[in-house]
């Protein structure tokens, strides 16, 4: 059975920041992701995550000026000495937080800019050298175009050929249930062909970016998949609820009480 994480940047919104870890608890999740932690010092952070017996999943790298429209630094050749810095920062926040994966955004630019491209491996080169002997995974998403217009990463096959390129070993592909359906379809044949290269899974419900199993997809089969093929990593939780966050946890009830035995 997956291990669910809740993206507190998503679920519990309701709340403020502080509050949502332990309403995460409350609801019967184990672990969480965070978009951004960083208006918050990384000693809150991690005081939240134990006060709450939670693990931090998953949080992304600086993206830049997020409330001006940037999407991250990874890829924009410009901005390489911010992004190294940012790396170092993020880096800083995963050991308080004892976080193993950091997703690090792409940013907005041509896929095919030839300038782009060598920018975005020489910035993954230089993050997985740096998080390599932390133990830390680096992440790679491929992106909807409707969610995020402009984005780099836009394509899971060009993410595959990239990591397998590259073979850095704590390089891994964040495998989007929900950008998977809208790009490309084929979930499941998907998840069974990427598996090899995957660190981390995300899901939402296609088309809204709701509940799990609200949409034109069956999650509960793509879960089922994922223990078929031995993931063992977490599932986040990236969508927006419909109303309350605890109110359209209906989907998460079949999993409620795996989440909490497998924990102790
Ligand atoms: O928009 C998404 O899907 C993300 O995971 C951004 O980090």
């Amino acid at each position: 059975m997956p291990r669910f994480a809740a993206n507190l940047s998503f679920l519990f919104t309701e709340r403020p920041f502080r509050e949502r870890f332990a309403a995460a608890s409350a609801a019967g999740f184990r672990a969480v992701e965070i978009l951004f932690p960083y208006d918050h010092a990384a000693e809150t952070v991690a005081g939240q995550l134990a006060a709450s017996k939670l693990e931090l999943a998953l949080f992304n790298l600086p993206p830049g000026d997020w409330a001006a429209g940037e999407r991250g630094l990874a890829a924009l050749p410009s901005r390489a000495a911010e992004f190294r810095a940012s790396v170092d920062r993020a880096l800083g926040y995963a050991q308080a937080t004892r976080t193993t994966r950091l997703h690090a955004l792409a940013g907005l630019a041509a896929p095919g800019d030839k300038a782009a491209v060598s920018a975005y491996r020489d910035a993954l080169a230089y993050a997985c050298e740096r998080a390599g002997p932390l133990g830390v995974d680096v992440l790679i998403e491929p992106i909807n175009g409707r969610d995020m217009p402009g984005y780099f990463l836009d394509s899971f096959e060009r993410a595959a050929e990239l990591i397998e390129a590259m073979r850095l070993p704590n390089l891994r592909l964040q495998f989007d249930i929900y950008h998977r359906q809208i790009l490309r379809g084929d979930v499941i044949r998907g998840l069974e062909a990427l598996m090899p290269l995957i660190g981390h899974v995300q899901v939402a419900s296609v088309p809204d970016r709701r509940e799990p199993g609200s949409g034109e997809l069956d999650d509960a089969a793509a879960f089922a998949a994922l223990d078929r093929l031995g993931y063992q990593g977490f599932v986040g939780c990236e969508y927006h609820p419909s109303g309350r966050s605890e109110d359209g946890l209906g989907w998460f009830a079949p999993y409620r009480a795996e989440q909490i035995a497998d924990s102790r």
